[in-house]
């Protein structure tokens, strides 16, 4: 990966994109297999494996519980031996960096372990929620060392049975417990105490366990073991809002390939929202492509099931013809950052009238003035906001490594449009 400066200007296209990109593997499906072949007693190989930080995170955890991993990042892929977590007895570390995937989904498989484990993380995953999922440990037999945060000591073994859960901060929570469900005594029940955010994370969830032998019915897990698997994943639909999302922003058509109708992952619904600006989509078994021959119109959207893409919307909806709206992403301010406030907050730098209320942002059109955009340590603040610079001179981005939380080849990529 060639090294990235400070602070980097991105260039503006000169004439429509006319194009097909296919995106590195997807880090949610990724970070799932990862961990559903470390618990199946066995070898499996994952193909279209995403190598970033966040799932060099889940490598090094699922290793740190005993699984043995071959990692090939040219070739992407990863053979994975897995072992049965309720045969680890020794006490374990895992450094789950700055993901918070790695993070809530090996908190419940670290506590299968009858040894302890110390999971914890960055300064600024430390600063995230695990409330939910500590406290849903501790009810179904673990012994937890934290109520709200990492670091957490946890030790099982885990009886499982009836256990709640809070839906509304995080997902993640939920997938992480379904995950470890299946090696729990009495298996896993779960209620949800409040309403579910990110919602096509937990059916991707339920999908990938299914793949490794696990079925899922409702968010009820009977006792039973995952099967070692080969397993191919699909690219990222988070990093193709991107290019997407260029091409809403600067004209012409973007093909994703390898992002079929067959998806797993909620964010191919970011095309939808273009649609309803006047975008044209299309969809094949393979394929997904987005065309753009007129100004988009702006929308009014609840993006609580594609929350990763909102910052995207935020960037396309800058060159809209009318104001944009996104609602039902409140808790996207215990993401990497704030994220409602970091993108107005940038946006009303660039000069654009953005404001922001207790669960979303609205944007009025602009015309961006040149701006050192700042990122946050948030690698969605620096792919969203580059699209800026695509059509208007003048735009930089602060810190663009901060990219390789999910994308290290991001702005190589982006620069391979012109
Ligand atoms: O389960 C997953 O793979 C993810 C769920 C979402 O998080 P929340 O459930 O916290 O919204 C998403 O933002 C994150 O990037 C990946
Ligand atoms: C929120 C994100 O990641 P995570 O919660 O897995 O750290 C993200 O990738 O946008």
């Amino acid at each position: 990966m060639p090294e990235l400066p400070q602070v980097l200007p991105i260039t503006p296209l000169t004439a429509p994109l006319d194009t097909s990109v296919r995106p590195p593997g997807s880090k949610s499906i990724t970070n799932r297999a990862l961990l559903c072949a470390a618990l199946a007693p066995g070898t499996s190989t994952l193909t279209g494996v995403l190598f970033a930080d966040d799932t060099l995170a889940m490598l090094g955890a699922i290793s740190a519980l005993g699984a043995t991993v071959a990692a090939d990042p040219e070739a992407a892929t990863v053979t994975v031996t897995g072992v049965d977590p309720r045969l680890g007895t020794t006490d374990a570390a895992v450094d789950a960096r700055y993901s918070g995937t790695t993070s809530r989904f090996i908190l419940p498989a670290a506590a299968l372990r009858p040894g302890r484990t110390v999971v914890d993380g960055s300064e600024q995953l430390r600063s995230r929620p695990f409330g939910p999922v500590l406290s849903a440990l501790r009810d179904v037999g673990a012994s937890v060392s934290s109520d709200s945060f990492l670091p957490a000591t946890v030790q099982g073994p885990l009886r499982g049975g009836p256990v709640r859960v809070s839906g509304h901060i995080s997902s993640q929570f939920l997938s992480g417990l379904l995950m470890a469900g299946p090696l729990m005594t009495d298996g896993l029940d779960v209620e949800l105490t409040s309403a579910l955010v990110s919602v096509p994370y937990v059916e991707m969830t339920k999908a990938v366990m299914a793949a490794f032998g696990v079925p899922v019915e409702g968010l009820t897990v009977t006792p039973g073991s995952y099967r070692p698997t080969d397993y191919a994943i699909e690219p990222d639909a988070s990093a193709a809002s991107y290019f997407l999302g260029a091409a809403a922003v600067t004209g012409g058509r973007v093909t994703i390939d390898g992002l079929g109708t067959g998806s797993l992952q909620g964010d191919v619904g970011f095309a939808d929202v273009l649609e309803q600006m006047g975008a044209q989509v299309s969809r094949t078994s393979d394929s997904l492509t987005v065309r753009i021959s007129g100004p988009l119109r702006g929308v009014d959207v609840d993006m609580s099931d594609i929350s990763d893409t909102a910052q995207t919307l935020a960037a396309v909806a800058v060159y809209a013809s009318s104001p944009t709206r996104v609602r039902g992403i409140g808790f996207i301010r215990r993401k990497e950052t704030d994220r409602l406030a970091a993108v107005v907050t940038e946006l009303r730098r660039a000069g654009i009238d953005a404001t922001e209320d207790e669960d979303g942002f609205t944007i009025r059109p602009g015309a961006p003035r040149p701006t050192r955009i700042a990122t946050y340590d948030d690698h969605r603040m620096a792919m969203s906001m580059s699209l800026l610079g695509l059509r208007s001179p003048g735009i930089e981005i602060a810190d663009p490594g901060c990219v390789a939380k999910t994308y290290p080849a991001y702005f190589t990529d982006l620069a391979a449009l012109s």
